[in-house]
């Protein structure tokens, strides 16, 4: 079994890093975009359904972010904040950017999910906007991996994981990977390969890897070379998800294992990533070890895609457990 280290005199358990927007999930399910009637409004953004699966779970949480000062952008705060979120580190633009938006089908598989991030108000963030003692008063930070894809928000963000590494709060890296935030794969690649430096832990799913491995590796798909191409500087742990198939977790000390999943009726494929990340830094900042951290991460995941949004179909602490007692693991 494996512990990670972590500052345990801090406020806040986990500080995530990234977008938070409005995700409009259709109506009907099984329909194309093109039928749908219309659309249930819900808060959602990589880095704003982490943050609420923590927090639901029962962490204390805060977030490092932007949207617009408009009607989305209050809406996102006055859902964030009633969830408990602090948002101290919260910024809103009034530059002309929008707050993300995604509009997506609700189907098991092959679901269209279209985000608009055109002026998107996240990526407008800038590295003075990040206060080095809010980082220092939490045990984690987490970044997700799309705010390093533009400037300001690039800068933003790896000054945010130096000031994460200089207060030893843990950094994790959810390299959440959206390939048309970036203009090629080389250039992802170098800055994702900079943040996984400074990264503790860094997760990703295969084809995530396979762009940071576009310079390094090309056409690598063996998971044993990748990670122990990325065990290296600060990086402890890597994962690496494979959807319906679990994921594989290997540790810098040589040991590594493998988690299945909770087989479920599927509603949507979205939100797995962030309900996994959720469920594993939730156990980890509680002092848990590693492997039970990964299968909370799996059963909440497993719970997510059977619900109808992301951030409302995070569990509770107690939905979780009675949910890991109730069901057979795959392998
Ligand atoms: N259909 C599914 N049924 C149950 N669990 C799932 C399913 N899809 C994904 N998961 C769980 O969620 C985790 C992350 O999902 P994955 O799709 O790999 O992430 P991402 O969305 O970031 O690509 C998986 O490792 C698995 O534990
Ligand atoms: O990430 C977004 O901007 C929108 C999300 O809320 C969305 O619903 C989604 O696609 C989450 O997917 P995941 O990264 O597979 O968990």
């Amino acid at each position: 079994m494996t512990k990670i280290a972590l500052q345990q005199d801090r406020k806040l358990d986990a500080i995530v890093l990234g977008r938070a927007g409005v995700d409009l999930y259709a109506r009907e399910s099984n329909t194309d975009m093109a039928d749908i009637s219309g659309f249930n409004k819900f808060v959602g953004g990589s880095a704003a359904n982490i943050a609420v699966a923590v927090s639901k779970l029962g962490g204390k949480v805060g977030f490092i972010g932007c949207v617009a000062d408009d009607a989305f952008g209050g809406y996102v705060k006055q859902y964030m904040s009633g969830q408990g979120i602090n948002l101290d580190g919260m910024m809103t633009d009034n530059s002309g950017s929008r707050t993300s938006v995604a509009f997506t089908e609700m189907k098991p598989s092959d679901c269209t999910v279209l985000i608009y991030r055109n002026k998107a108000s996240d990526l407008t963030i800038k590295p003075e906007q990040v206060d080095p003692e809010y980082i220092a008063s939490s045990k984690v930070l987490v970044v997700t991996g799309t705010a390093l894809s533009e400037s300001p928000s690039r800068e933003a963000t790896l000054i945010a994981m130096e000031h994460a590494r200089r207060s030893n709060t843990l950094v994790v890296l959810d390299v959440d990977y959206r390939p048309y935030s970036w203009r090629t794969d080389v250039d992802a690649s170098i800055y994702y390969g900079i943040a996984a430096g400074l990264s503790d832990i860094v997760i990703g799913n295969r084809e995530e890897f396979d762009m940071m491995e576009t310079v390094l590796a090309p056409g690598n798909k063996d998971d044993d070379a990748t990670a122990e191409r990325f065990l290296r500087a600060n990086t402890q742990v890597v994962v690496i998800k494979a959807g319906e198939f679990g994921s594989k977790v290997y540790c810098r000390d040589g040991h590594k294992f493998q988690q299945g999943i909770f087989r479920v009726e599927v509603q949507k494929p979205f939100g797995s990533g962030d309900s996994f990340a959720g469920g594993l830094i939730w156990t980890l900042v509680n002092g848990g070890e590693l492997e039970d951290g990964v299968k909370h991460g799996s059963a909440a995941a497993a719970i997510n895609v059977s619900g109808n949004s992301c951030t409302e179909a995070m569990p509770t602490k107690e939905q979780l457990f009675d949910f890991i007692e109730t069901r057979e693991q795959s392998l």
